[in-house]
């Protein structure tokens, strides 16, 4: 038996950062995945291996399940257990397993991902041999949600062979959890997020679960009942960056400037509360679809502003801005910024032909442009029984 969950990645429509500090965000999933395949071994195959493989880095790691109940009995836990967070020195034991694995040092960046799989197999099935293979359609570290869609679809993998659940594993095609799988789902992800990310809001492994478009405050999902298609040109800078640096960055900014930084906080929460009413509101005819859409392109502008404010702009993410203006375009950064993916608003009644001259110049630039779908299907899983 085996299974596989795939979780999209994300687009943060206003209140990145912000929302790490109690502001309304909005965000919407994307359809590109990361996939993850659980299998046991059978019996006459237990070499008594965890084996992970990440087949886009063309990385396979391994270790004895006995080396790994060895090292993490130290932190003396109940298996499998609820959704806990990895205490600090849970982190250290996992550290160190991973540095055993000898990572090459251009994948130091794995890291993360690597310990969150670690903390959340062990917690979920405990010390069972099996084998884990991941790919991904989304960019590393670039904004998209990758942290959060590995961690969903890692926990989903888990729990969907977990004894906790009780699934039926003869049906076929991608399937759904019920809502209370999700949320254990959700809860899961969110404490392999606080591995990579160091303080996570939620918003991405929660917008990665439930799909659609959601607004989120406060650990608090509403799920917006969208009224308006909307269609976003994304572009990569291929400027590498780290969430957990960018967040703990904005959080010493807010230490040194607490009441400038509080009024900011306040602007972007407003901001994506209108954001929010301006997606749910009807869409009756073309004149009010172009006017959702230029209400929609200056809250874009206003909130790539205030996230220059916060610090998390980047030389990069300036130049897509400059570019797209001459088009009259609205762009912002979304994710945690300092490189990585940009939005632009691409208004509906844009002709196709300016689409391509926009892509074609940023192309030009060295960044990497695509449409995505938004909004659509969050978390799903599918079995395959195969022996
Ligand atoms: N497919 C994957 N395989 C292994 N590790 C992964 C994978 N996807 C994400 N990661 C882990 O997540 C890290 C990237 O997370 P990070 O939060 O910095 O960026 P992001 O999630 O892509 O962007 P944002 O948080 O701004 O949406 C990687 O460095 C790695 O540790
Ligand atoms: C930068 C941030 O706000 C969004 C990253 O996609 C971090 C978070 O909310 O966890
Ligand atoms: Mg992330």
């Amino acid at each position: 038996m085996e299974v596989t969950a795939r979780a999209p990645g994300k687009i943060i429509l206003a209140g990145e950062h912000a929302v790490v500090h109690g502001s309304t965000a909005v965000a919407a999933s994307i359809d590109l995945y990361t996939y993850v395949s659980l299998s046991f071994p059978p019996h006459s195959d237990n070499d008594g291996m965890l084996k992970l493989h990440l087949k886009d880095m063309n990385l396979e790691l391994c270790w004895p399940v006995g080396r790994i109940k060895e090292v993490l009995s130290e932190v003396g836990r109940q298996i499998p257990s609820p959704p806990t967070s990895c205490s600090p020195e849970a982190t250290k034991l996992i550290t160190a397993l991973v540095e055993e694995q000898n990572i090459p040092e251009a994948q130091y960046s794995l890291t993360g991902g690597i310990s969150a799989f670690l903390w959340l197999y062990t917690s979920i099935q405990g010390y069972k041999p099996a084998k884990v293979v991941i790919t991904s359609e989304l960019p590393l570290g670039s904004g998209l949600g990758s942290s959060a869609a590995i961690c969903v679809s890692l926990s989903a993998a888990f729990v969907a062979l977990s004894d906790s659940v009780n699934l039926e594993h003869s049906q076929k095609g991608w399937l759904m959890f019920g809502e209370d799988e999700l949320e254990l789902v959700n809860k899961w992800a969110f404490e392999g997020e606080k591995i990579i990310h160091g303080r996570p809001s939620g918003i991405d492994n929660t917008v990665s679960t439930y799909g659609n478009m959601i607004k989120f405050r406060s650990g608090e999902l509403t799920r917006l009942k969208s009224n308006t298609s909307l269609k976003m040109l994304i572009t990569n800078t291929k400027v590498g960056r780290n969430t957990k640096a960018l967040v703990a960055g904005v959080s010493e900014r807010t230490v040194r400037h607490p009441n400038s930084m509080a009024a900011v906080f306040k602007a972007v929460d407003s901001i994506s509360n209108e954001v929010a009413d301006i997606i749910q509101s009807p869409s009756h005819d073309e004149r009010i679809v172009s006017e959702k859409e230029e209400k929609l392109g200056e809250l874009m502008e206003m909130s790539q502003g205030l996230l220059q404010c916060m610090g998390v702009s980047h030389a990069s993410i300036e130049t897509v801005l400059r570019t797209t203006l001459k088009y009259k375009l609205a762009t912002k950064l979304t994710g945690a910024g300092g490189g990585g993916c940009v939005l632009t608003l691409l208004p509906t009644l844009l002709s196709g032909m300016l689409v391509d001259k926009v892509i074609a110049e940023l192309e030009a630039c060295g960044f990497q442009c695509l449409i995505a779908g938004i909004g659509g299907k969050g978390l799903e899983i599918s079995f395959n029984s195969f022996s």
